[in-house]
């Protein structure tokens, strides 16, 4: 996937090209310093979702899993100056941003996040370039607005989409959602009411996803994982398609 570029000390990571792999593209070797590349690149794996779905919890359980397992995972960049750029937009009400802005200025946000990704073997993605333009598509824009700039991206490895219902997702944030979240002062005038204003938008958002995944998958496609169960149950099933994806070859689970 072009768009994750791994880095070790600055230089580029992961090809036969680079003087610091082993170049037979799978053995690891040790560096000067002591760490240890690996020279095979990265399985990405992005996690999407509506706004209250559960990703960022498992995000969090997933890549901790994987590791018990012995696997090498990153996430995405902690320091988002653009994410703080939209943040600061979306609480300004006045100067709420229209869809072409807030795509424009998503997309340069993960195209910053999944720059400079330290070695790995799994980088887990709490969204991605998908969510911005199912975010588009659900204020308005037509897909043959939105393809070609999704396309700028190269799809992940792996995508999984948790599928929860807005009154679902609704109901996990207390019932309580942020104007950006209900789809900004339009679809609000539109539905009356903050909570109907998330339900009616963030089912657009979900069917803007589904569009999307159908047109930009990765080597492993994109997978629906029913997000309405426990918590333990949804990162078993998360789990299960990230493993299979890993392939074979991977390490024994390491006993706790
Ligand atoms: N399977 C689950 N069952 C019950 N509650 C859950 C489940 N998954 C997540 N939650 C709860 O739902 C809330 C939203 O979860 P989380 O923040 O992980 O979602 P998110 O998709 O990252 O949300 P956002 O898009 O708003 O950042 C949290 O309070 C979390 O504890
Ligand atoms: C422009 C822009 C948009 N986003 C979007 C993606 C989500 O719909 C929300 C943020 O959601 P989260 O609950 O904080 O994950 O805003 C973004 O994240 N960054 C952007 O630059």
């Amino acid at each position: 996937m072009r768009a994750i570029h791994t880095v070790v000390d600055g230089r580029p990571a992961g090809g036969s090209q680079d003087p610091l792999t082993a170049g037979d593209g799978t053995t690891p070797r040790s560096l000067e310093g002591g760490s240890t590349v690996h020279a095979s690149s990265p399985t990405v794996v992005v996690i999407e979702g509506i706004d209250g779905a559960g990703k960022s919890s498992q995000c969090g359980r997933v890549a901790e899993r994987l590791t018990d397992r012995g696997l090498r995972v990153v996430t995405c960049a902690p320091d988002r100056p653009l994410r703080r750029v939209y943040k600061s937009l979306i609480d300004d009400a006045d100067g709420f941003p229209d869809a072409r802005t807030s795509v424009l200025l998503g997309l340069a946000d993960y195209a910053y996040a999944t720059q400079d990704v330290p070695p790995a073997d799994v980088v887990l993605l709490d969204r991605y370039a998908y969510s911005s333009c199912a975010d588009a598509l659900a204020l308005g824009m037509r897909p043959d607005q939105v393809l070609p700039l999704l396309r700028l991206f190269d799809a992940p490895d792996l995508t999984l989409f948790v599928d929860v219902s807005p009154r679902e997702a609704l109901a996990r944030k207390g019932g309580a959602c942020s104007l950006a979240e209900a789809g900004g002062p339009e679809v609000l005038r539109g539905a009356g009411s903050l909570p109907d204003a998330f339900v009616t938008y963030q089912n657009a958002v979900r069917d803007g996803f589904l569009r999307l995944f159908a047109s930009h998958t990765g080597r492993h496609g994109f997978h629906v994982v029913d997000g309405e169960r426990s918590l333990d149950d949804v990162t078993d099933a998360l789990c299960d398609v990230v493993l299979r994806a890993c392939g074979a070859g991977l390490p024994e689970a390491v006993d706790a």
